[in-house]
């Protein structure tokens, strides 16, 4: 279930450069032509043994420690724990168990997901959803993104009104429509106030260009009409971090 726990700067979204906790789960239904992580149920469990320091022991199965393995990487700076992945809610029970213990604890959780498990939602102080464009799959389907684009948009609803502190994310390419942008920011906006993070692709596999400052520039001022926007490249890429 888990692939990996490490402790990092946040170099994506709305609290960017907050100290987290990660924990990584494995596996994901959907197949983003642009993602950085694997999508295999195969290999260990990786854990890091001093916060920060890139060094990882092996082990089979620690879905049983993973409560002491965040307690062993808590550092005075950790701004909350986060549940990622893959996609973290094919676990939602076990979350649920984790961050009930976690709470008790005095930690704050933090659910990275792609929103198409509404009804797998438990409650997080903080949430960052992707909302996926037709362009991140192959061949993508488009009765296909329209329900994805609406369980998004549910995952967001549901989150904001359970006083979740909960954002969109949305990774950006040159080629992106402007228009559908500005759609999903009036979308977002008649939610509540919900900031949303454009974030450049990070060249990765067959995607080798990222996006130009002219897009980031136009894409920021069109959603800004209607909703708090920052831009987030992946800094921890930028800065050797995992
Ligand atoms: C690996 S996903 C796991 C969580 C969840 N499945 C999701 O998609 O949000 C974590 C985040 O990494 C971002 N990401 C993955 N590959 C990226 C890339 N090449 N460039 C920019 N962001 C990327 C995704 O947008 C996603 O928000
Ligand atoms: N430093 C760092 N920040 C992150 N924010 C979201 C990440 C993710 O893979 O979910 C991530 C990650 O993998 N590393
Ligand atoms: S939803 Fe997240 S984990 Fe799944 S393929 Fe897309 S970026 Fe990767
Ligand atoms: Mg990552």
């Amino acid at each position: 279930m888990i692939r990996e726990v490490f402790s990092s700067i946040m170099g994506e979204g709305k609290f960017i450069g907050k100290r987290f906790i990660f924990v990584r789960f494995k596996q994901c239904p959907l197949d983003c032509i642009y993602c950085d992580e694997p999508n295999t149920p195969e290999g260990m469990a990786r854990v890091e043994e001093i916060p920060g320091s890139g060094l990882f022991t092996e082990y089979l199965d620690i879905d049983n420690e993973l409560i002491q393995i965040i307690e062993n990487l808590r550092t005075p700076d950790l701004f909350a724990v986060s549940f990622t992945g893959g996609e973290p809610l094919l676990y939602s029970q076990k979350i649920k168990e984790y961050s009930k213990i976690l709470h008790d604890k005095g930690y704050k959780t933090f659910l990275e997901s792609n929103g198409m498990f509404p009804e797998k939602l438990s409650s997080y102080d903080y949430a960052s959803i992707d909302i996926k464009l037709p362009e991140h799959f192959k061949d993508c389907d488009m009765e296909f993104w329209h329900e994805l684009y609406r369980k998004e948009l549910e995952t967001i609803e549901r989150l904001y009104y359970a006083k979740c502190n909960v954002y969109a994310k949305i990774v950006v390419f040159e080629e992106t429509s402007v228009e559908l942008l500005e759609q999903i920011a009036r979308d977002l906006s008649k939610i509540g106030d919900i900031t949303l993070s454009i974030q450049p692709v990070t060249p990765t596999g067959d995607i080798i260009k990222t996006v130009s400052k002219k897009k980031i520039f136009e894409i920021m001022a069109i959603c800004g009409r209607y909703v708090d926007v920052i831009c987030t490249p992946q800094i921890h890429k930028w800065m050797g971090m995992l």
